[in-house]
């Protein structure tokens, strides 16, 4: 298995180690000329009519929904999650547009305030320019469609910098948004270097930045959003908790557990990464867990039967393995898996896990389900706010009401009730804390890059 050049763009599969391909990065002078080309698009972009925009989602809707096979093939060979996963996101990309040519018109309508007699306010939402996106590779389609539709139906244009291992994805979405007819300039794909980030949030043309990627990444881009004053959205890293009221059903929620924590080999923001329950049931759940967890099938993300494809690089596996051993060197018990063959992470289950520990503090993004056993509500309640980060708690009970009344008192993005958590294009994304600020997604990610520009009309 070979690591991969992250100061370079490079494809390589991560299940068998063959490199696909190389991309040059752009020079400075090339960029530029991306950038004057994303500018000049942008101002007769702004000009088209809404449903001009939205017939081009349209088209672009359409193409992933017939070519969802084909698109899926090339996030397995490019990132290792199993075919049917990738397949699925590509169709979820699908759904995000038609979400926007449903009811964008709604949201950008804009508001009239009727002041005093013979005065009027009107709030207008007005596009802003270019906004630069900088996407991760764990979901490779989903993540830069989730930031591109919305930023592209308010009338601005984007420059998209994917990351440095999925770069044949990051190809394939500029061919799409081409084949759907986007003028040439609406969306562009750029391969640069990190360093090259600060320059270009610098420019006049650049009005936003979204990021989804790490906490570090996070304050880096904050602090030159920060310096150029330019609005940014972050969506970061994440800890969810699941948490299994003492009345839950244990069959229930290990189904649910195990979804949420297993998908996309554990490689996501929102995965159930410490999942709580109650400590007289403790060994009930460790065995039902363990049940499920050794039944995964691991291995070749393109058959049909694989549940666990590889960690996308090499080094992620590596990291995790890394965070399993300290843990475990620090009180936890390895139940299941813990072994790791390459980019291959055996599906692991870690029980007697506690503040303190890597498997606790850190995000752990690999195929491993930690157990946390709590005594009452109110200790629960504080282990799943001990940590930095505040993107979502799943509660399960059948006693919704109690679960409601727990609303408040977590520190998070989100709290779904009887569900593991998941994005869906109605519903506002995002989190508090170090998971970043800001929301994708349903109306919010839509107003998240636009001039909300106040009008009054004086007619005395
Ligand atoms: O790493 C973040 C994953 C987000 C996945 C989703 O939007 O469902």
């Amino acid at each position: 298995m070979v690591y991969h050049d992250l100061n370079s763009f490079e494809s390589i599969n991560p299940f068998t180690g063959e490199k696909y391909a190389r991309f040059e990065l752009l020079k400075s002078s090339e960029l530029e000329e991306v950038i004057a080309k994303a500018a000049e698009a942008s101002r007769k972009w702004r000009k088209t009519s809404l449903k001009e925009r939205l017939k081009h989602i349209e088209n672009l809707a359409q193409l992933l929904e017939n070519e969802s096979e084909h698109y899926g093939q090339i996030i397995t060979l490019e990132m290792g999650k199993p075919l049917k996963e990738a397949v699925a996101e590509v169709k979820k990309c699908a759904l995000a547009c038609r979400y926007y040519i449903e009811h964008s018109t709604a949201h950008l309508k804009g508001r009239k305030v009727s002041l005093e007699p013979g005065r009027q306010a009107e709030i207008h939402y007005e596009p802003t320019g270019v906004v630069l996106g900088i996407m991760p590779w764990n979901f490779p389609f989903w993540q830069v469609i989730r930031f591109a539709i919305p930023t592209l139906v308010a009338g601005n244009t984007v420059l998209v910098k994917h990351a440095p291992n999925t770069p044949r994805s990051a190809l394939m979405l500029q061919q799409l948004f081409i084949r759907a007819g986007f003028p040439q300039g609406v969306y562009n794909n750029i391969f640069i270097h990190t360093s090259q980030v600060e320059n270009l949030i610098a420019k006049r043309e650049i009005t936003g930045v979204s990021l989804t990627g790490s906490t570090r990444a996070g304050r880096a881009v904050a602090a030159l959003a920060g310096r150029y004053l330019k609005p940014s959205v972050l969506e970061l890293g994440g800890s969810n908790t699941l948490l299994a009221l003492p009345d839950a059903n244990i069959t229930k929620v290990a189904d649910q557990a195990v979804n949420a924590r297993f998908m996309n080999a554990g490689q996501s923001c929102i995965s159930a990464k410490r999942i709580l329950v109650p400590a007289e049931k403790y060994d009930a759940y460790t065995r039902e867990l363990t049940l499920r967890i050794k039944k995964l099938k691991t291995g070749n993300p393109l058959l049909a039967d694989t549940q666990i494809g590889p960690l996308a690089r090499l080094d992620l596996a590596e990291l995790a393995e890394r965070q399993v051993e300290e843990s475990l060197r620090a009180g936890a018990r390895l139940v299941t898996g813990g072994s790791r063959s390459g980019t291959l992470f055996a599906p692991t289950l870690l029980t007697d896990v506690k503040p303190g520990m890597a498997a606790f503090d850190e995000e752990l993004f690999a195929p491993v389900a930690v157990l946390i056993s709590y005594r009452n509500e109110k200790e629960a309640v504080n282990l799943a706010n001990n940590t930095s980060y505040g993107l979502g708690t799943a509660i399960f009970t059948n006693d919704i009401e109690r679960a409601r009344k727990l609303i408040p008192k977590f520190q998070d993005g989100a709290v779904y009730i009887n569900e593991w958590i998941h994005s869906d294009p109605r519903l506002p994304f995002g989190g508090v804390k170090d998971s970043g600020y800001g929301r994708e997604l349903s109306k919010e990610g839509l107003l998240s890059f636009v001039n909300i520009k106040t009008v009054v009309v004086n007619n005395n």
